[in-house]
Formats: C-alpha cells, sequence, structure tokens
C-alpha cells in the first residue's frame, strides 16, 4: 500500500526536490525547487524506488551496499560504478555483506569523501568512533600519511578481529591503534593524557543517543581548524517526519538542532548516504 505523507510532514520545498532528484526525475534539486509545491512529497528512504518503503526496506538496501538517501537503485548503482574503491576495501565490503549489521558501514562514496576529507586537511592524527568490521576506518587509514595514526573506537572485540585483518591486509595495521572499550571512555583517556587539540579529524558513527557527549569531548581533542564529522545525520529520512518520535530519531533531530546553533564550529550538513554533518573547529574549546 502506497503512503503519501500528511500536509503537516510535508518537508520544506527545497528538501523535498532533493529527495525527488533520481533517473525518473531528472532536474537538478535546484530546478526541482521551483515546481516542488506542484506534487506531494512521497517520503524515500534510501536508493528505494517505491514512495511507500518503509524505513526496514531502505536498511535491506543499505545492507546491499546500495545506500544513498533519496536515489533509485539505478542510480546507486551509477555511483557505486563512479567509486575508486581500493580492492582491499572491496573485499572488506563484500565479507561483510553477509554479516549482521551490514547495513551500517557507511557507503563507498562516503568513504571516499572521509578520506578525501582527511586528504585536503594534509591530516596526521585522527579518531574514529564506530569502526564495526573496519570500512570507513580502512579508507582513512588509507588516505594517510605512513607517519600518520588513527585512533579506532570500538566495543565489539568480534567486529575488530575482522577490522584488523582487514588492515594487515591493506598494509596499514601500523597506522591504527584499535581501542577496544566503550568510545566515551577511550575519549575521555586520551584528554586526560593530554592530547586535546592535537587531533586534525575525527568521525562519529556509534551509538546515536550518544553522539552530543561524543561531540563535545571531541571538540576538546580536534585542533582549530579540524574537522568532525557526523554520520546518519538523516536517520534513514525519519529525522524529517514529524510522525516518527522513537528515541534514536529524537536524539538525532536534536543533536542536529544543537550544531546548527553552534558557534564553535562552522557546518555543512551533506546527504550522501545517511547524510553527514561536517563540522570545522573554529574557537579554543
Ligand atoms: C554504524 S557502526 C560503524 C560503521 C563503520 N563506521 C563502518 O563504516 O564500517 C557502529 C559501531 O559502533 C559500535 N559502538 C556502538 N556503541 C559504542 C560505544 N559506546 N563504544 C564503542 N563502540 C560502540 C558498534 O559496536 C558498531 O560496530
Amino acid at each position: 500500500m502506497r503512503r503519501l505523507a500528511s500536509a503537516s510532514s510535508l518537508p520544506p520545498p527545497a528538501e523535498a526536490a532533493a529527495l525527488r532528484f533520481g533517473p525518473s526525475n531528472p532536474l537538478p534539486p535546484r530546478a526541482l525547487s521551483l515546481t516542488a509545491s506542484a506534487r506531494p512529497w512521497r517520503p524515500r528512504y534510501l536508493c528505494s524506488s517505491s514512495s511507500s518503503a518503509a524505513a526496514a526496506a531502505a536498511v535491506e538496501e543499505a545492507r546491499q551496499g546500495r545506500k544513498q538517501l533519496g536515489a533509485t537503485a539505478q542510480l546507486c548503482e551509477y555511483l557505486l560504478a563512479n567509486v575508486r574503491e581500493h580492492p582491499v576495501l572491496r573485499e572488506l565490503r563484500e565479507e561483510t555483506a553477509a554479516m549482521r549489521g551490514s547495513q551500517m558501514q557507511v557507503s563507498p562514496a562516503q568513504a571516499q569523501l572521509l578520506a578525501m576529507l582527511t586528504q585536503i586537511l594534509g591530516a596526521v592524527r585522527c579518531i574514529e568512533v564506530g569502526v564495526y568490521t573496519g570500512y570507513s576506518s580502512l579508507a582513512v587509514a588509507l588516505a594517510l600519511p605512513e607517519s600518520g595514526c588513527l585512533v579506532a573506537c570500538e566495543r565489539d572485540e568480534r567486529c575488530l578481529e575482522v577490522a584488523k585483518k582487514y588492515y594487515q591486509r591493506a598494509g596499514v595495521a601500523h597506522k591504527v591503534d584499535v581501542k577496544h572499550a566503550l568510545a566515551a571512555d577511550t575519549l575521555k583517556s586520551l584528554i586526560d593524557n593530554g592530547e586535546a587539540n592535537s587531533y586534525d579529524f575525527a568521525f562519529v558513527d556509534a551509538d546515536k543517543r550518544m553522539y552530543e557527549k561524543y561531540y563535545e569531548l571531541l571538540l576538546k581533542l580536534v585542533r582549530i581548524g579540524g574537522l568532525i564529522v557526523i554520520d546518519n545525520v538523516l536517520w534513514y529520512g525519519r529525522v524529517a517526519d514529524p510522525l516518527v518520535n522513537d528515541l534514536k530519531t529524537i536524539s538525532i533531530r536534536n543533536f542536529n538542532k544543537k550544531l546548527l546553533e553552534d558557534n564553535r564550529v562552522n557546518i555543512s550538513m551533506v546527504p550522501i548516504g545517511d547524510g553527514m554533518t561536517i563540522c570545522r573547529k573554529l574557537v579554543d574549546t
């Protein structure tokens, strides 16, 4: 059964236009914003081509590596075909696809963006909060110079075993400092160790209800001009639907609002994958 959004759940026109952009509607989002009021907004999750797709279907699509909010399967395939993916990253993605939770992995396009951001920054010291089987951390580690270091925070030992195997296989294990613990504890211990203001780049992709905590700790650890990138800020489209009010959705929605109002950083919310916000630290904290 098709579900159309009620009038109260309509997103702003520009957002609606961006969500409809795809092969079935080849106009760019900007052009679409002119016609946005002409058609009812239909909620769309990751690659789903059906307006009635629920978040569960989006999760399944993401598990299959077709993870791009608002895009059709066809556009996802095109996007994937235009990503330069290191062969070991590809192997890791294929192994992870069969594992529980594989929809949690960032998309190849997201990983490529993370790698490029670290290179633009000239990053040497990085942190990742939420490693899973290592896809995003491996992409960052591959982009770092030989002297680079990535502190990789993860609480699940079995996931870390997979990640470490692929760090070895890609020849970057010497750049990754794996911390098997609760991420907030690891971040606090880095601060206690005198490492405040010494990191160039951080990527946050763990427990959604802890985002604010991770962000505040990372703001201490990252230097002025450094980046904190937050994943899943669009949360399969749920954040834009006022009828969805589970704890994780509310938490991400509140966190997005906090970032919008936080003068300590510049921000850019990028609708890649499940949405990533790039924060650039502006002041001493
Ligand atoms: C979304 S997945 C990370 C995906 C990964 N960035 C990638 O692209 O492959 C989130 C991970 O965070 C871990 N995690 C959740 N809460 C955590 C915590 N409090 N401390 C450390 N790790 C945590 C989970 O075990 C899970 O592996």
